[in-house]
């Protein structure tokens, strides 16, 4: 599928929007016990809230599933979530990830952590039921560009229109 739309986010913008969803899971409580951040797009806004929220205790669930862009394909759990931390189903354990978007990643890491509470710094509608906390819904056939996927290129003036 082509998104229609797309939203492209700055480094400043990631930070910010991590940032207000740091502020926001700082108020659900303020003794998580360990961040689970599902690679590799969970790591960036993982680093940011483990900052804001003190957070030492970073576990990874590795997870791939868009292989060529925008086409999901079948769900590959390539590293679990340590037994250390399911003990108790992960009541008290932070997920993060960078978006949900048809909430088939959030869903198969939910059941791996009945109990922890899932934050996403974006949601799209589909996945939006999946997640407790977020920060930004962008509409369903909207495509992300989170700004490691992105460089500075040149931009045609208005005047000379989409093709130059
Ligand atoms: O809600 P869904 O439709 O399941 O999609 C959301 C997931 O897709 C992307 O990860 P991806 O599998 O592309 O891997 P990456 O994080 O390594 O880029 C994104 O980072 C989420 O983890
Ligand atoms: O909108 C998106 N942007 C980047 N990666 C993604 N993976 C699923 N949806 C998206
Ligand atoms: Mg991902």
């Amino acid at each position: 599928m082509t998104s229609e739309k797309s939203f492209p986010v700055s480094w400043d913008q990631f930070h910010r929007d991590a940032r207000a969803l740091a502020w926001r899971l700082a108020g659900v409580r303020d003794d998580w016990k360990a961040i689970v951040c599902i690679t590799r797009g969970g790591l960036v806004p993982a680093a940011i809230i483990a900052r804001e929220l003190g957070t030492r205790l970073i576990e990874t669930v590795c997870v791939a599933s868009y292989h060529d862009y925008e086409t999901q394909g079948e769900l590959k759990v390539l590293k679990g979530i340590s037994p250390d931390l399911t003990g108790d189903d992960g009541d008290g354990v932070l997920i993060v990830d960078d978006l949900t978007d048809t909430g088939k990643t959030a869903a198969l890491v939910r059941s791996m952590l009945p109990k922890a509470h899932f934050a996403t710094v974006y949601a799209k509608p589909k996945g939006r039921p999946l997640v407790d906390t977020f920060i930004t819904e962008v509409s369903q056939d909207t495509w992300i560009f989170f700004p490691w996927d992105l460089g500075l290129t040149f931009q045609a003036p208005i005047s000379k229109g989409v093709a130059g």
